[in-house]
């Protein structure tokens, strides 16, 4: 896929993985709308990208993606703001056990909700132009980590309905391709718990260098499975060092391997 022109709609951009994707797109000649919590920052670099890349490419607004009414607000102001969107990257995300009820509405039900916004709006059996759907999920999303259990449930959700979705068999119909980044970890704040209690055992929580991956492998490999339209898998995994690929879903055994399989 050619990125220049694309219509882009991003929540969570402010920071971190959601504005490595952003410049990087924007770079590519894409249009990006952002959304996120904080209102100051989203401004400032709002009129940072637009010196750069002209006030027509990127648009900001404020929005706590966990509230149904601000995500559809958000999402028709995008529309109206870049006339349609071609690519839905829902990934703004907290990783915080003491607040449950927050991790499973920002992480699973918005994920859900800007997923189901997306489809209405890019169906082309109901008039839309069709489009891809991304649900920046994480190496959780098929694996058990004991330090974060109500963070990784709510990756589990994103998982499911997206894949779920995918295999609806008018899909090619609706003209809508669905993805699931499931990258392990990358240096963001995300990754720096400063409370005690965010993580469970945080004491034995060892940040693990060797597996980290470096922002730019990550922002290539995410725009090399944009690029890449063949693929009828749905998750994208990034390892450090790989590149990304796609894969069939994964099951984990109780002895630690991990084997891909297909579900189907
Ligand atoms: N950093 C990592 O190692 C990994 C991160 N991820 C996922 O990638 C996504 C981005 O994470 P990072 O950039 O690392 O984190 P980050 O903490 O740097 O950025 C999170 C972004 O989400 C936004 N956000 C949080 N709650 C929000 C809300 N209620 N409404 C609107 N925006 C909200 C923040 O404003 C921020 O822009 C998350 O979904 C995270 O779970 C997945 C795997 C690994
Ligand atoms: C393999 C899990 C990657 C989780 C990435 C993520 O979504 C958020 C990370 C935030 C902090 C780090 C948290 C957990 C553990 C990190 C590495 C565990 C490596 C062990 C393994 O099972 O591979």
């Amino acid at each position: 896929m050619d990125l220049t022109g694309k219509r882009v709609f991003l929540t969570g951009g402010n920071r971190g993985l959601g504005r490595a994707i952003m410049e990087a797109l924007l770079s590519e000649g894409a249009r990006v709308y952002f959304c996120s919590l904080q209102a100051e920052k989203g401004k400032s670099l709002e009129a940072e990208l637009q010196d750069r890349h002209g006030s027509s490419s990127v648009f900001f607004r404020q929005c706590d993606v966990s509230d149904a009414d601000q995500l559809k607000k958000t999402f028709d102001d995008a529309v109206s703001k870049l006339g349609w969107v071609d690519i839905c990257i829902n990934n703004a995300g907290i990783m915080d056990e003491r607040k449950m009820e927050d991790t499973i509405a920002v992480n699973a039900v918005a994920q859900i909700r800007g997923s189901q916004l997306a489809l209405d709006h890019m169906r082309r059996d109901r008039g839309g132009r069709g489009g891809v759907i991304i649900n920046v999920v994480s190496e959780t999303g098929f694996k058990p980590v004991y330090w974060v259990p109500v963070y990784t449930a709510s990756k589990h959700a994103v998982l499911g309905f997206t894949t779920s979705w995918a295999k609806n068999p008018r899909m090619s119909e609706m003209g809508v391709r669905w993805r699931c980044v499931c990258v392990g970890s990358v240096d963001t704040d995300m990754i720096h718990p400063t409370e005690e209690g965010q993580m469970v055992d945080q004491s034995t929580f060892v940040i693990p260098f060797a597996l980290l991956i470096e922002m730019s492998e990550y922002v290539a490999a995410f725009l090399k499975m944009l690029r890449d339209q063949a693929h009828d898998d749905v998750i994208f995994e990034i390892q450090n060092g790989t590149g990304g690929r796609f894969r069939k879903r994964q099951i984990v055994d109780s002895d630690g391997v991990s084997n891909p399989v297909t579900v189907d």
